[in-house]
């Protein structure tokens, strides 16, 4: 009999997209969100990976995501919140992003985690937040995006006391993982020597963690971080 799927949001590119690949691969049944259509929605579509189209800028899109999970799967195995928009403040606009960021960041995972945590498996159950090590540093020129950030790691905790014990509740917290392919050479240099180790892990360094977590039975209400010992990485 099928096991019941693994829900990532975001998961048409880079980490959610080797995630969702490799989880499907090890043979979970693997649904994926997207928002913008590209080709390899219907590749993944064919290979057996369901691809669900969704915006979750709004409470109106987060709902008609919700709607469409729940008229599909009677049962889910896991809810990875993936999904993200990395914007800079802005000061023309501070507004704008400080809205978009706390929606796709903290807004969504919460609307999510309410709906659908009564459809994970009774039994054994995992969430787990994509967070960012600038959740708990700040960031002078990523503010929103850092807030909200730390806003999904308290989330984590509320809903690991909420959820327990038949659903763990957790979230990843990375520095640098991949570089964009803007990124030019200078911002990758500078960017690489904020860590003791120096290097870009690349996404199997989550999936690794992303396994461990779905594999435990005695973790949860924590931020396991992937930073490279960035955080020693003092002036
Ligand atoms: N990459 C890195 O080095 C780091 C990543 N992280 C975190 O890890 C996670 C994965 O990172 P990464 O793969 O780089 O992510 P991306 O920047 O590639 O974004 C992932 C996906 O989020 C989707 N998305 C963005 N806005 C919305 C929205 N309003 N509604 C629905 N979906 C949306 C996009 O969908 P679409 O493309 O279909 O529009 C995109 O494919 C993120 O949570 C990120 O914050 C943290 C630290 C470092
Ligand atoms: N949604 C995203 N969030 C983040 C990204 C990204 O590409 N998409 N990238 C980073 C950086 O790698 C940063 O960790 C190091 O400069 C942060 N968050």
């Amino acid at each position: 009999m099928k096991q019941a799927p693994i829900l990532i949001t975001g998961a048409a590119q880079r980490i959610g997209l080797y995630c969702a690949k490799a989880l499907h691969q090890q043979g979970h049944q693997v649904v994926i969100s997207y928002r913008r259509y590209r080709p390899l929605i219907d590749e993944l579509q064919n290979s057996g990976i369901d691809c669900i189209q969704a915006d979750f800028a709004t409470a109106q899109g987060v709902q008609t995501f919700i709607e469409q999970v729940l008229g599909r799967y009677s049962e889910l195995r896991a809810i990875i919140h993936n999904a993200s928009d990395w914007h800079a403040d802005n000061d023309s606009d501070p507004d704008g992003v400080f809205d978009a960021m706390m929606a796709i960041h903290a807004k969504a995972p919460f609307l999510i985690n309410q709906a659908l945590s009564p459809r994970l498996c009774a039994e054994k159950a995992d969430i787990i937040h994509m967070t960012d090590f600038v959740a708990q540093t700040g960031s002078a020129k990523h503010m929103a995006y850092a807030a909200s950030k730390a806003a999904l790691e308290n989330l984590t905790l509320s809903f690991a006391r909420k959820l327990a014990p038949g659903i763990k509740v957790n979230a990843i917290a990375p520095a640098l993982i991949c570089f964009n392919e803007w990124d030019d050479i200078a911002y990758r240099q500078k960017t690489l020597q904020k860590s003791l180790l120096g290097i870009e892990p690349g996404e199997q360094e989550v999936l690794k963690t992303i396994d461990w977590l779905l594999s435990s039975d005695y973790v949860t209400g924590r931020v396991i971080p992937l930073d490279g010992g960035r955080h020693l990485n003092l002036p």
